[in-house]
């Protein structure tokens, strides 16, 4: 294998299945026009996005002009970004269609080769069979696979095993963006680089952990991938479940990347399994329907425009997803860890929330226990809420106030977002943070019956109006926190 931990940036084509979709749109366009303008991309380096749309490169840079471009603040160095943009008509399933790309990359084969797959999971596969004919895959490939990987362990296995007959561990970058975010990775230094926290970090002191991550933003247009994945698929077995690995691993032995997974991979196989009729008890699916968000009036999943049209399928897809999750070890025993995503929801917000348990003697009225959040949006910081007496004399009234970190005014330099640090990485070959194979493949293994139980039930999501905090049995699920998200007082 060639050595790939160059750290600097050589020319690469990095080729984007799925690059008309939401992923695409969204996120990785504007973290590479990021990166061009701060000068991190090489010179020659190319965009090569592939879709089933039949657009051709001006057709793909109008498109990427009319929708990237205005959500960006400034647009310095903009024209020459669009230069580096190609789109090829490419469908994934089908063998055809993949001489377009050979023939834009013929002749290239010294750069960098990079296969990102911003496309649904279930493409996976056929990636690999007509990546391989094609004679696509050079030694100085690599593949970044996007979450979720498969639909369940046994596909997620599969695609382990297609993606490894060609591509050697080292070339596959298995992404979460969460673990790109700051505050994300600020966890770890808090946790391990502070000594006040660990001794407190357990289950004498800390009454339970809620794992939020609130979107305002429905689903239009990605039917074709949400109809197979849902809020469990996309938000909880990939994103929340790492963050619940973060807050409850024990502290690895060195910041390696093969230390902290395997206290990752530790975290995930002592979740209690949630099982059979359990599955009611412990977990909540809604739907959204029409209602109001961001200020305006919208559809119901089932109504949001797209070239697919609704099926039965659709019809028990959740929005929205809650579980109550136990991690079974000497540190959490009894612990509960609340985890919850959805779309539609009041307020864009993730978070995650520790809360201390009661003081153990009370001897002023009214005081309510410590609780530590991190946030990861829409501002990244750290708050810790403290009880403080309100100023005056007489009688002491007590008030919860925050001792407030915000990186941004703490720290003057701009915070990058999740994908412009993680696509470097991935260009540099840098692969802490992404994850290992027996991860994913734990993570699934606890989702599963969860998922089995909901498809054999014959039950429907509960339904719940956009602009709304979710289905009314999510309320029930975590009534054992004392203040839902959306009431939380924090800058
Ligand atoms: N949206 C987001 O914010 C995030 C998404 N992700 C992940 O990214 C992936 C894609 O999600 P998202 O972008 O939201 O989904 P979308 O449905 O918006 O986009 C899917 C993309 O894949 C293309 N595609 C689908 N099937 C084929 C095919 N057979 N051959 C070629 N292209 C195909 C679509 O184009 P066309 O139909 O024209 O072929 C489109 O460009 C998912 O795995 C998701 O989990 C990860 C993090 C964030
Ligand atoms: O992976 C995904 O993440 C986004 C939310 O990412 P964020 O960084 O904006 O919190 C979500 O909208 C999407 O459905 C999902 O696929």
């Amino acid at each position: 294998m060639p050595d790939l931990s160059n750290g600097t940036a050589r020319p690469a084509d990095l080729i984007i299945f799925g690059g008309t979709g939401d992923l695409a749109m969204r996120k990785l366009l504007p973290a590479l026009y990021h990166s061009h303008r701060d000068g991190r991309l090489h010179a020659d380096s190319r965009v090569i996005a592939l879709s089933r749309g039949g657009l051709d490169d001006a057709d793909y840079r109008g498109k990427v002009d009319a929708e990237v471009r205005p959500a960006l603040s400034g647009g310095e160095g903009w024209d020459g970004f669009l230069r580096r943009l190609h789109h090829r008509t490419v469908d994934i399933a089908a063998p055809e269609g993949w001489q377009g790309v050979a023939g834009l990359l013929d002749g290239h084969e010294d750069r960098d080769r990079i296969f990102y797959l911003a496309s649904p999971p279930m493409t996976f596969g056929a990636f690999c069979r007509g990546a391989r004919e094609a004679g696509l895959v050079t030694p100085l490939s690599r593949v970044v696979l996007e979450k979720p990987l498969g639909r369940d362990l046994a596909s997620a296995q599969a695609i382990n095993d297609e993606v490894g007959a060609i591509f050697d561990e080292s070339q596959i970058f298995r992404i979460d963006h969460y673990l790109g975010k700051e505050t994300v990775q600020n966890l770890l230094v808090l946790r391990f680089a502070n000594a006040f926290l660990e001794p407190i970090w357990n289950s004498l002191w800390i009454d339970h952990v809620q794992i939020t991550v609130a979107e305002t933003v429905g689903t239009p247009g990605r039917r074709g991938y949400y109809d197979q994945a849902g809020a469990l698929r996309d938000m909880v077995q990939n994103h929340l479940l790492q963050l619940l690995c973060l807050v409850a691993m024990e502290p690895p032995s060195r910041n390696d990347r093969e230390a902290v997974r395997d206290e990752k991979v530790k975290v995930l196989q002592s979740l209690r399994p949630i099982v059979g009729s359990e599955v009611d008890r412990f977990t909540v699916r809604g739907q959204y329907t029409a209602g109001r968000a961001d200020g305006a009036e919208v559809p119901g999943y089932l109504d949001e425009p797209d070239k697919n049209q609704p099926t039965a399928e659709s019809l028990r897809v959740e929005t929205f997803a809650a579980v109550r999750a136990e991690v079974r070890n000497w540190r959490w025993a009894g612990v509960p860890f609340y985890l919850r995503s959805g779309k539609r929801l009041p307020a864009r917000r993730s978070e995650i929330v520790v809360q201390f348990k009661d003081v153990p003697h009370a001897i002023f009225p009214g005081a309510s226990p410590n609780r530590l959040v991190l946030r990861l949006q829409p501002s990244e910081g750290i708050h810790l809420r403290l009880m403080a007496k309100e100023p005056g004399a007489g009688e002491v009234v007590l008030r919860p106030v925050p001792l407030s970190l915000s990186f941004a005014d703490t720290f003057s330099a701009r915070v990058p977002d999740a994908y412009e640090r993680l696509l470097m990485d991935v260009m540099s070959g840098n692969p802490t943070l992404f994850m290992r194979r027996d991860e994913v493949e734990a993570a699934w293994r606890w989702i599963d019956p969860i998922m089995d139980h909901w498809n054999g039930s014959g039950m429907l999501p509960e339904p719940y109006p956009a602009g709304t905090a979710g289905p009314a049995g999510a309320h029930e699920l975590l009534a054992r926190s004392d203040r839902a998200w959306h009431e939380e007082d924090l800058p």
